[in-house]
């Protein structure tokens, strides 16, 4: 982990606790909504550590593959082992995954279970593929159409170049929320970022999708 990493998560960790204490002083409980893979956990850590009403906040993800609760691959078990720690510990936390064995048979009883959230999300952190993807709206998605377009709140979706099937909330729902962060690092995601700026195919890079919410982007080396 570089310093400059570590500090960006530290930073970001600070917004969000913030954005959490802001909404939590007019509402009864508030709703996080964080993504999965390799980027956010420092930005985790820093989270679990600070002194929130942790009891009155709601986390899910912005999308989950298909797996075993327990598997490595697991989005849940990320959030689990790295954010809901020590004062975090007492958040509740909402998977996207069911007993079901596929995502297409689940994905009904996980919208029920996720629509008693408190909706509009205080922050929704997104993170960004190498192939402009985030949550689980991939380019190369034959579900992708549907994501960006449907009002339901999630979609069963199968990808190519991914191992496992997934869910992902859609991109109506991820709008949703009072704000967008997007935390990536590396120069090889500040150089799509840029061609995802310079552009508006959404299908192409399927973070366009959220330029406009408006987005707030935590980006280091
Ligand atoms: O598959 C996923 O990838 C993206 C980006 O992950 P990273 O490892 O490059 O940080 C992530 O935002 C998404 O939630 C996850 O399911």
């Amino acid at each position: 982990m570089t310093k400059a990493r570590q500090k960006l998560a530290e930073q970001l960790a600070e917004a969000v606790a913030q954005a959490l204490s802001e909404d939590l002083e007019r509402q009864e409980r508030a709703l996080l909504i964080v993504s999965g893979g390799s980027t956010p956990v420092p930005f985790f850590k820093a989270l679990a550590t600070k002194l929130l009403a942790w009891e009155r906040i709601d986390i899910t993800l912005a999308d989950e593959r298909w797996v075993d609760e327990h598997s490595s691959d697991s989005n849940a078990k990320l959030v689990r082992d790295n954010l809901l720690q020590g004062n975090a510990a007492a958040a509740h936390f909402v998977p996207l995954t069911s007993k079901a064995s596929t995502p297409e048979e689940g994905v009904a009883e996980v919208a029920e279970r996720t629509a008693s959230l408190a909706w509009p999300a205080s922050v929704v952190v997104l993170g960004m593929g190498g192939d402009g993807h985030t949550a689980s709206l991939f380019p190369d998605s034959q579900e992708l159409g549907l994501a960006l377009a449907t009002d339901e709140p999630l979609v069963a979706v199968r990808t190519p170049s991914q191992p496992q099937p997934r869910i992902t909330f859609s991109a109506a729902s991820l709008h949703q929320a009072n704000r967008h962060i997007l935390h990536i690092t590396g120069d090889d995601k500040r150089a799509v970022l840029a061609n995802a700026l310079n552009g508006d195919d959404v299908r192409q890079l399927p973070i366009r999708a959220f330029l406009s919410c408006p987005l707030a982007i935590y980006w280091a080396p």
